[in-house]
């Protein structure tokens, strides 16, 4: 399969920057939702599931075609809960109809990890929405109970190391868990809004039980309400993982430039864009106040 971007026509930096300040007013304006996380760890969420389902070995899947949009995708039971992003987006579709499902998918993403205090993340449009004959089969999606092993497997389909994988899963330091949505539970303490490397030196620095949660399902619990899915914890049970949670607990800089080398990686992966499509790095609302 091959994923040509091609951005949409005669569209500017200020074209999509309107789309990303659209995105970042209605973050503000409904900042009280999920018990007051608001929507930016679920626009995250959705930017990975958009794109998780790249396979490297045939270049199917990625954020290209935008079938998350597609219920066949979005109906698949580890993706429950992303509907309250796809809602959220979808009058934001609305108002820019000429941009691509992929690209919104994406944008929704970089504009919230920028809005949450994360690092400034070149983005480039061109993805182009491909027809529900596209929609890979479920079962590309990584399920919470994995181990080390299953994790460095499961990433290697995406053509990602083992440093990559460390970096990529900081993302966790952002929202919760709901047991509706995954059968995982928390965290309840507050500030799940704000990107920070905290979720390595929460690894690092806390006393983990393993314990079966309201769902009967295993998960690691410490003092102060947070928690680790398996698949968290993997990353200290793993001495190469481990090396990479000390670095990134040890310094925020290097999390946060990694981080971002490998957000753009995921949600470029499979596309090929002409290298006179320059990266668009946006202004967050804070920095646009007079
Ligand atoms: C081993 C890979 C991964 C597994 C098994 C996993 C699993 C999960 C689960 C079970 C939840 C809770 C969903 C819910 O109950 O609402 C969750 C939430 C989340 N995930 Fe992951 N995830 C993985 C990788 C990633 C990556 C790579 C990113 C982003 C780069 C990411 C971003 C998020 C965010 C931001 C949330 C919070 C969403 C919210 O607050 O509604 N995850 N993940
Ligand atoms: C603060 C913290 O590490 C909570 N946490 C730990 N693992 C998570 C997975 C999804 C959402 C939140 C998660």
């Amino acid at each position: 399969t091959l994923h040509i971007a091609r951005p949409e026509k005669g569209k500017t930096l200020a074209d999509f920057q309107n789309i990303y300040n659209s995105i970042a007013e209605k973050m503000k304006s409904e900042s009280a939702y999920d018990d007051g996380t608001g929507y930016g760890p679920v626009l995250v969420r959705l930017s990975w599931h958009s794109s998780a389902t790249y396979d490297k070995n045939d270049n199917s899947g990625g954020s290209y075609g935008g079938t998350f949009r597609f219920k066949k995708e979005a109906s698949d039971v580890l993706s429950k809960g992303l509907e309250n992003a796809t809602k959220f987006l979808d009058p934001i579709h609305s108002e820019y109809p000429w941009l691509s499902h992929g690209d919104l998918y994406t944008l929704g993403g970089v504009t919230a990890l920028q809005e949450l205090g994360g690092p400034k993340t070149p983005w480039r449009p061109g993805r182009v929405d491909t027809g529900p004959e596209t929609v890979p089969a479920h079962g590309r999606l990584p399920i919470p109970e994995g181990n080390a092993s299953y994790v460095r497997n499961y990433y290697d389909r995406f053509g990602f190391n083992d440093q990559e994988v460390v970096a990529l899963l900081g993302a966790h330091i952002l929202g919760k868990t709901h047991l509706k949505n995954s059968g995982y539970d928390g965290p309840w303490d507050d500030d799940t809004n704000i990107f920070s490397n905290e979720f390595f030196g929460n690894l690092l620095e806390r006393k983990w039980t393993l314990e079966k949660n309201a769902a009967s399902n295993m998960q690691y619990n410490a003092k102060g309400g947070i928690m680790m899915l398996p698949t968290d914890y993997a990353l200290v049970q793993d001495p190469k993982y481990l090396k990479y949670v000390k670095k990134y607990a040890d310094d925020q800089d290097a999390f946060f430039s990694d981080f971002r080398d490998i957000y753009v990686k995921l949600l470029e992966r499979g596309i090929s864009f002409d290298d006179s499509i320059e990266p668009l790095v946006f202004k967050t609302l804070k920095e646009q106040l007079k």
